[in-house]
């Protein structure tokens, strides 16, 4: 089996075209792909074009664990770049339909940086659009946290902290995800804002685990940060992995920018994915 695997800031995808299998991937198919012992070792799966009936293309998107992702930012400029690297695109903007509903990419310098509107940032992980950013205190093992829902398509909880740290991300990440009040789990992000246009944050994505870089985690912390008035409607998103630029307008819809790299074609032995009956 083919595909094609790229990084946005070391947030590591594979493309998968939907002809390489005859059958819908499986999860245990997902899981194996992307084990870094078994498999090829990612933090998510892309696999795609599909045909759409609303736009140029279709995207699924899927985390290491199997689930099924409504969004993801950085996979959406992967899978941007993969489009132009194959030709499957004869010009430079182009939508493309996901779980989370419907995006625009450009491709800029090649492919080598991509923007994607990532659509409208909503404080809530329900259907409201109208809800105002609400106040929300999590109790965490021994920690009492104070955050904040966003959504951008997928479910994201952002905590503002003074004294960040990967640690927080591993240590609480986990328990904040799964907790019972997320009906769909979440992606965590806890947040320093450094200044009016530039905050940093640490991430624990739902079904991927700590991740270096995220763009939906870029967008959801930047619209956060804004909704509290800590910033303005330009930020830089300062990850581990690299830096996002977030551009707000006034109803919170969202334009993301940032870095993609192509690591390699490669061939999946089939014999791999047999292979998973002993591993999954
Ligand atoms: N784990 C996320 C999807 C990938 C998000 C991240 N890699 C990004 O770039 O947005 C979720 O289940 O919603």
């Amino acid at each position: 089996m083919k595909f094609t695997k790229y990084h946005a800031l070391g947030n590591d995808y594979i493309v998968i075209a939907p002809n390489e299998l005859d059958h819908d991937m499986t999860s245990a198919e997902i899981k194996t792909i992307c084990d870094r012992h078994y498999g090829v070792g990612s933090d998510g799966v892309l696999y795609g074009p599909l045909p759409s009936a609303s736009c140029d293309f279709k995207l699924r998107i899927f985390n290491p664990d199997g689930s099924e992702a409504e969004k993801s930012g950085n996979g959406l400029r992967i899978f941007s770049r993969y489009l132009w690297d194959t030709k499957l695109v004869t010009h430079d903007t182009f939508s493309i339909e996901t779980k989370g509903g419907e995006v625009k990419a450009t491709v800029h310098a090649e492919g080598k940086r991509v923007t994607v509107d990532m659509g409208k940032v909503r404080y809530t992980h329900g259907s409201d659009h109208s809800l105002a950013i609400r106040k929300e205190t999590i109790q965490i093992a021994d920690q009492t946290f104070v955050g904040y829902r966003a959504s951008v398509g997928n479910p994201h909880f952002v905590i503002p902290v003074q004294q960040l740290s990967a640690d927080l991300a591993h240590q609480y990440g986990p328990l904040i995800e799964q907790d019972a009040r997320f009906e769909n789990r979440t992606n965590v992000q806890f947040l320093k804002v450094l200044d009016r246009h530039t905050i940093q944050i640490e991430i624990w994505e739902r079904g991927a685990g700590y991740t270096l870089a995220s763009g939906s985690s870029s967008t959801a912390a930047a619209g956060v940060a804004c909704g509290l008035g800590l910033c303005d409607e330009i930020i830089s998103v300062n990850m581990p992995g690299g830096e996002i630029k977030i551009s707000l307008d006034q109803d919170l819809f969202a334009t993301m920018q940032g870095a993609v790299c192509k690591i390699a074609n490669g061939e999946l032995a089939m014999e791999a994915l047999e292979d998973y009956r002993n591993t999954f």
